[in-house]
């Protein structure tokens, strides 16, 4: 079972070149399309998955609805998003969620007024972490350590997990 990876991490320990996009309360996809040019979606997975450890707090232990995509600019992989939410906030407030296809999530979210966000919290994961894990399955050797943020989308008292994983594009 691996370590819990704390989210309450202080940002003055992340990465310099990272505040900004760790701290971005707008669309992450937004920011890297105005830094970045040809941003896209590869879509990973989209389906059904347990909850991983640190997320079973926020959605309970059963099979939760879960989309994994990597943002790219041309060839070059910026965040690996790993995004959840439950079977019965796919029949309610996010009943887009599975039709999202290669858009952005973050296009439909931030159309909605009536979708809110929580707070940032910020955390340095490594290779115990699922996370870490997916995203060197997806774009192959990484560093030991990366950081990432994650915050919860409600619509209603629906809940949409959103954690972002932060590539060495960003910071190196
Ligand atoms: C939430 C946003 O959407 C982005 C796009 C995602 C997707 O397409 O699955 C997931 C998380 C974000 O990196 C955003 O742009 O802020």
């Amino acid at each position: 079972m691996s370590l819990p990876q704390y989210w309450r991490t202080p940002l003055c320990l992340a990465p310099r070149p990272l505040h900004p996009w760790l701290t971005e309360r707008g669309s992450l996809t937004a920011m890297l399309m105005a830094h970045f040019p040809e941003i896209s979606v590869k879509v990973l997975f989209q389906g059904w998955q347990k909850a991983h450890l640190d997320e079973a707090d926020c959605l309970g232990k059963a099979q939760i609805a879960c989309r994994e995509v990597l943002l790219k600019s041309q060839h070059t992989p910026l965040v690996y998003a790993h995004s959840i939410t439950s079977a019965a906030a796919l029949r309610k407030g996010f009943h887009l969620f599975g039709r999202t296809g290669s858009r952005p999530l973050g296009a439909l979210l931030f159309a909605d007024p009536t979708i809110c966000r929580s707070h940032l919290s910020w955390c340095c994961i490594d290779q115990r972490h699922p996370l870490w894990q997916k995203a060197q399955a997806a774009v192959g050797t990484l560093p030991q350590k990366l950081w990432a943020r994650r915050s919860v989308f409600y619509a209603g008292s629906d809940k949409l997990l959103v954690t972002e994983v932060f590539l060495p594009a960003l910071f190196t």
